[in-house]
């Protein structure tokens, strides 16, 4: 693990989110040092009360310092409240920003970024750890400020006093410096444990629950039990380490602080006898001297409260500095004008390879997709279709090459204008835990209910849903336990539907499913394809009947060829072309040519042609 982040480094980091509040944490700042300053006075009464009123046994003596005591105390109640007040709203409303920044953050990362990490984690940080770093930046910092201040002002009146006393009492405060230090390299440790211990707990439990039949299905309960329990007891372990530490270090300042008080006594008692000191000064400045341990003792507390919310900082730090794969293009640039029957969608000469992968997904892959065509992208597993879906989508950009839309490099065009243009209906059709009509409205939440229920109309879903108990305000579970399979694949048409993009990119869409469910989930996507371009991926070779044209989309070359000659035949194609998506690589002379259901759009090169084939 690398070193935490340095104070200067958290603070510099997380300031911006303070800026607002600062406000608020002046006035905090300044409420608490009055309340402070009224604390000062109300011991200063004390004094004159024991010494004019109490020693001289005079009742006229007592009620104007006696009033002036209740006024002090009044105002210091009043300034404590206010600033305690200010602070934690302050704190809050930090607290609120920052998760709201790194929630942004992490939403516009790529789908990679979140392949590699856990889903509990994230929670974790999310959570804990941005409340750690609160407790630093924003009430550690005023925590901090007003124990110093307080520790200065008692000091003083202590210094004021008895100068001579008051340095023999100090005498002994490095020793809770000393305290302090001593326990914060351990500290350190044991929140880092702690943090770490709580994010794999979160990350058990979020897996368990999200892949529950899995489990169930498996036999596996025991295991995933005994993976609790050993990020529990690593969890549990870090925290008592942390609470021995807690434990142990007030009980240890009490010590220091009892030799202190003990000795100014000793001290006292001598002066008094010497008759260099009154019986009031000396309670006073005990009282003073009393007044300084708790700052003191929240300072030490504090070093403690910092290290640990340091190991917090350093988890949030790591994730905001995770840059997304794509850069957006800058602010104001335009997007594409509206389009009624759907764009051309070019893939040129356009490599890729994930992060961290070691071979390309895609190698020189070029594809002119006309608007309002219908193609069907297929070939065998991990030949790159759902990558191009990715690449179309600008979750990543191809390393060489361009992705086009109406002949516009999509990285000259706003991210939010690129997917403005496309629908996607994902391989894992997502339901979300809400009704029917949100399920749907989910990418258009303005949508009215007569919108979302033509959308799932086009896809066939209305019938089903309207059989549901409460029809489309049905609540549907989070995995969509109430629905099939297809049906899951229809809301999710519909939602893509409702969007009336000029794009439909349909990835695995019958995936799974059976003749009947399948013909349900196909027969929309004739109509639908009539107002858009689509591409449908899909192994499915009954798909291609649907499609203008069919692209096979090779891995190896000879797997390419071999799918290029087999498929169509295999599977009696009843129309559109067979090609294959690597245009570069040679087109064997065997390779089938089927009728076009269309003729070849003007103005595209066809690629077989092209290689002078008739
Ligand atoms: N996030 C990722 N990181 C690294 N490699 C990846 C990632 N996603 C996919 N790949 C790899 O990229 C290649 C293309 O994957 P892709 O999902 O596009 O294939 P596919 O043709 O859609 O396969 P299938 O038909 O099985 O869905 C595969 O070799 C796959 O292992």
């Amino acid at each position: 693990m690398t070193a935490a982040p340095g104070l200067r480094e958290v603070f510099a980091r997380f300031r911006p989110f303070l800026r607002a509040e600062r406000g608020g944490l002046l006035v905090a700042a300044a409420l608490l040092v009055l309340a402070a300053l009224a604390d000062t006075a109300a011991i200063w009464m004390f004094m004159l009360i024991t010494d004019e009123a109490l020693a001289a046994g005079s009742l006229d003596a007592f009620w104007t310092p006696g009033l002036s005591w209740l006024g002090i105390a009044a105002f210091g109640a009043a300034s404590s409240f206010g600033g305690t007040y200010l602070a934690t709203r302050a704190a809050e409303r930090f607290l609120v920003r920052l998760r709201a920044h790194v929630f942004a953050h992490v939403q516009r990362l790529s789908p990679d970024f979140f392949a590699r990490r856990r889903t509990g984690d994230l929670v974790a940080r999310l959570s804990g750890d941005v409340e750690a770093v609160e407790r630093l930046v924003a009430s550690g910092m005023v925590e901090t400020g007003t124990a110093l201040f307080s520790v200065v002002l008692y000091a003083g009146a202590a210094l004021y006093l008895r100068w001579d006393l008051a340095l023999l009492s100090f005498a002994l405060a490095p020793a809770f410096w000393l305290v302090a230090r001593s326990f914060s390299a351990g500290m350190r440790t044991a929140s880092r444990e702690e943090r770490a211990g709580n994010g794999e707990i979160a990350t058990v439990v979020a897996e368990g629950l999200s892949h529950v039949e899995l489990v169930q299905a498996g036999n596996q309960q025991h295991n995933q039990d005994a993976k609790l329990r050993a990020a529990s007891t690593r969890w549990f372990r870090a925290k008592l380490a942390e609470a021995r530490l807690s434990a142990l270090y007030p009980p240890l300042v009490t010590m220091v602080e009892t030799v202190c008080i003990l000795l100014v006594i000793g001290v006292g008692v001598w002066e008094i006898s010497a008759e260099r000191i009154t019986l009031g000064g000396l309670m006073a400045f005990a009282a003073y001297i009393g007044y300084l341990y708790p700052p003191l003792q929240d300072l030490g507390r504090i070093t403690m409260a910092v290290t640990a919310a340091r190991a917090g900082s350093e988890r949030l730090i790591e994730l905001l500095d995770a840059r997304p794969a794509v850069a957006d293009a800058p602010i104001g640039t335009a997007g594409l004008p509206p389009s009624r029957s759907g764009r051309a969608v070019e893939f040129d000469r356009v490599a890729f390879r994930y992060p961290q992968a070691t071979e390309p997904a895609l190698r020189d892959f070029r594809l002119q997709v006309r608007p309002g065509e219908f193609v069907l992208i297929t070939g065998p597993s991990g030949a790159g279709k759902s990558t191009l879906a990715r690449l179309l989508l600008r979750f990543y950009d191809p390393e060489a090459g361009r992705v086009l839309l109406d002949g516009v490099d999509l990285t000259r065009l706003p991210l939010h204008a690129v997917r403005d243009q496309i629908g996607l209906v994902p391989q894992e059709a997502d339901v979300l835990h809400a009704t029917v009509a949100d399920n749907i409205a989910f990418a258009r939440p303005e949508a009215t209910r007569a919108e979302v229920v033509a959308a799932a109309r086009e896809a066939d879903a209305d019938e089903f849903v309207r059989a549901l108990p409460e029809g489309y305000d049905t609540m549907l579970g989070e995995r969509g336990a109430l629905l099939s399979g297809g049906q899951r694949r229809r809301i999710a048409i519909a939602r893509a539907v409702l969007r009336r993009t000029p794009v439909l990119v349909l990835d695995e869409p019958t995936n799974g499913l059976d003749a009947a469910s399948k013909s349900k989930v196909v027969a929309p996507l004739r109509a639908l394809a009539r107002t858009r371009t689509t591409i449908l991926i899909s192994h499915d070779p009954e798909l291609a009947e649907l499609a203008d044209r069919v692209v096979v989309l090779g891995g190896e070359p000879t797997s390419r060829l071999d799918a290029v000659a087999a498929w169509p035949v295999r599977h009696d194609v009843p129309a559109g072309r067979v090609l294959s998506g690597d245009l570069s690589a040679p087109v064997p002379d065997d390779a089938p040519t089927v009728r076009l259901r269309r003729p070849w759009p003007a103005g595209l090169t066809d690629p077989l042609h092209a290689r002078g084939r008739p």
